[in-house]
């Protein structure tokens, strides 16, 4: 027969994410500024109860105290209270119906709020262990009943010791009288749970940190709401990303390593092997000896456009989802294009510079309008396209071309080969992607084509220009004007030195890979990529991916969903399936989608079945990865 468990569960700051005092106090304190001084003395007098530093008698006399409360007070408290319980204890009521009878509330804090509260996810009243407030003929708060146990030294242990539980007692909470009672050896163990406060001095003594009541259930073996605790899932955030990405994934109980700089591979290969969630931009080169180390990785986030720093073919194997953002940033770089055509196009560079050493070189040799010249566009996807639009608004003839059949915009007209698009522009500008073909695109015989006096822009990727016969055209004056934002090496971080051929060439603009680096762009990115990481997290829905089979699914209703992705081999369906019908598993709805690699198969099921199916879909030949959700 197993062992009888009972759970010791605290009140403040563990069942509510809050300290019911600090509420009563913005309740009944109208002055906000006496309020927000009270209210800083409350905390800090928990504080001191909580770490052990005060007894907490003391602590709790002299909070009430400061209050000044009324009974007239409570009502508003407990319905407050209501909106404050733990996300981790909402979402697992299930355990509360389960181990009703062995369930337990034991706390200094007061009964006539924490009775209505607990009783949401179905405590007994008569499981809750707390304090009672004294009240005077007015029913203002005078103190607390003193007759109590709890308002002894070491009372949440006495009070756990006169109820003579058989079997092991598991205790939960943020504060010392929580791990006082395993201290006395009345507890079998004791957890810090730090889903709402973290107190170095409490968590350093217990059995094990609980940021969640999921991490409690899942370490313990019983039942809960998730399948996997979000706590242990761990997000590397590298290369400077938007704080509010990481706050996404914190919000979604994440643990967030942030990173600010990229890393080189070997540190890389280090920092990986417990990440779950990797984000990046566009310096972290993410190869197959980096994928090697990141046994647990299971989606990478590309926090900009281009995708070619990683290793797609190998993730695809690995069944590592890719995310990027393919349009957040678009507009950013379209901007500081046509800034740079309409800079260079005026001889700004020079003149500034000039300006800054004091020379005054007023005059018109050299400079030009916009108006009516022709705009040469290499690549013609989102960037191009949109910068086709706005170079025409504002007077340009645009002409492009792109290895793919695309529909021009407006007026633009489609160069059918790139030296078309060379010999007829007086302003070349390349927008293709970073694929490895694209290396060199552009070098001697390419500026060889061009126009006498070209102005010539990179805003793309570093590897596609030749700088070598870069340079060689600036110096020789067949170039007149250049901007490159995007370099064969960058610096991996801001204090790394740059160093390249380009530095202090005329007429040039260096920017530091800074095209799509908009507040407004980086703020988009930061929305959208880990949105899609958390949906695939949750849901295993893959749409927009970089490099997996895109699937919109339903939302997971009254069911578990198992998710199976396995290289893509004749047959594998029929082998899920001959295991779910074996195991008599009545399917709910199934998707399958494949690519050239891979195969990704999302099967919802009733959710009572023998768990030892889903060991067996892991044993099928060819399987990459399989998880369960629910
Ligand atoms: N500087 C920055 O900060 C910054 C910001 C965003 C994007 N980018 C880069 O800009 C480039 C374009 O981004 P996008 O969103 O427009 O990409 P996209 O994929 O929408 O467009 C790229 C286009 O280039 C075409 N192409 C590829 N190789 C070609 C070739 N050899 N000749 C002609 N056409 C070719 C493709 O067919 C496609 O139409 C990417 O390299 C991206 O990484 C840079
Ligand atoms: O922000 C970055 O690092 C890269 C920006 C850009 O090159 C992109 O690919 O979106």
């Amino acid at each position: 027969m197993p062992t009888q468990k009972h759970f010791i569960i605290d009140f403040d700051s563990t069942f509510t994410k809050v300290e019911a005092l600090d509420v009563l106090c913005t309740i009944c304190i109208p002055d906000p500024e006496q309020r927000q001084q009270t209210l800083r003395e409350i905390q800090r007098l928990t504080d001191l109860g909580m770490e052990g530093e005060i007894p907490l008698t003391e602590s709790l006399e002299r909070r009430l105290a400061l209050l000044k409360a009324n009974r007239s007070h409570l009502a508003e408290l407990i319905r407050q209270l209501h909106g404050q319980v733990s996300e981790s204890f909402k979402h697992n009521k299930a355990f509360f119906d389960r181990f009703r009878d062995d369930i337990y509330i034991i706390s200094n804090g007061f009964k006539e709020f924490i009775v209505p509260i607990v009783q949401e996810l179905g405590v007994k009243p008569e499981n809750v262990f707390a304090n009672s407030f004294t009240y005077d003929a007015d029913g203002n708060i005078t103190g607390f009943d003193r007759d109590n146990v709890l308002t002894q030294n070491q009372g949440k242990g006495k009070q756990i010791q006169s109820l003579n539980l058989p079997g092991e007692i598991y205790v939960i909470g943020d504060g010392y009288t929580d791990y006082e009672i395993k201290g006395a050896g009345i507890a079998d163990k004791f957890y810090a749970f730090t889903e709402n406060v973290e107190r170095e001095s409490v968590m350093d003594k217990a059995d094990h940190v609980t940021p969640s009541l999921d991490e409690f259930l899942y370490v313990n073996n019983l039942p809960s709401a998730l399948s996997y605790p979000k706590n242990r899932i761990k997000v590397l955030v590298l290369e400077g990303i938007h704080d509010k990405a990481i706050q996404l994934f914190k919000n979604e109980g994440y643990q967030v390593e942030v990173v600010s700089g990229a890393l080189e591979e070997d540190e890389l290969c280090e920092r990986i092997h417990n990440v779950s969630i990797l984000c990046i931009r566009s310096k972290t080169q993410v190869t197959a000896k980096v994928l090697e180390n990141a046994s647990r990785l299971m989606a990478i986030g590309a926090f900009c456009i281009g995708t070619n720093q990683i290793d797609l073919a190998t993730c695809t194997e690995r069944g590592i989802i890719v995310f990027n953002a393919p349009y957040s940033n678009t507009r950013s770089v379209v901007e500081l294009a046509l800034g740079e055509i309409l800079l260079l196009s005026r001889g700004i560079v020079e003149k500034s510079n000039k300006l800054h050493q004091g020379i005054w070189d007023k005059s018109a040799a050299g400079a030009r309008e916009i108006r009516g010249k022709k705009l040469g566009i290499i690549g013609y996807g989102s960037i191009g396209s949109q910068l086709s639009v706005l170079a025409e608004s504002l007077g340009m003839e645009v002409y492009f071309y792109d290895i793919v059949d695309k529909l021009a915009l407006g007026n633009a007209k489609v160069c059918y080969s790139l030296s078309e698009l060379l010999a007829i522009s007086d302003i070349v500008t390349l927008h293709v992607d970073g694929r490895t073909e694209n290396k060199h695109l552009i070098g001697a015989q390419e500026f060889e084509k061009m126009k006498l006096g070209v102005l010539f822009l990179n805003l793309s990727r570093g590897h596609v220009v030749d700088l070598e016969a870069l340079t060689a055209n600036i110096q020789s004056g067949k170039i007149k004007g250049c901007a490159v934002d995007v370099f064969p090496y960058e610096p991996k971080n801001n204090e790394e030195l740059f160093q390249s051929e380009l530095r202090g060439l005329p007429n040039t603009l260096l920017t530091p890979h800074i095209g799509g680096s908009t507040e407004e762009a980086q703020e988009n990115i930061a929305q959208y990529v880990p949105s899609k990481m958390i949906d695939y997290i949750n849901t295993g829905g893959s749409y927009n991916s970089v490099n997996f089979p895109n699937l919109q699914l339903p939302e997971l209703r009254n069911a578990h969903r198992l998710i199976h992705v396995h290289r893509n081999v004749p047959g594998i369906l029929a082998k899920i399936n001959n295991v779910l019908a074996a195991h008599n598993i009545n399917i709910l709805g199934q998707y399958l989608k494949t690519n050239e690699t891979i195969g990704y198969v999302i099967t919802d099921v009733d959710t009572s079945y023998d768990r030892t199916m889903t060991r067996e879909l892991k044993q099928i030949p060819d399987t990459i990865k399989s998880r369960t959700l629910y």
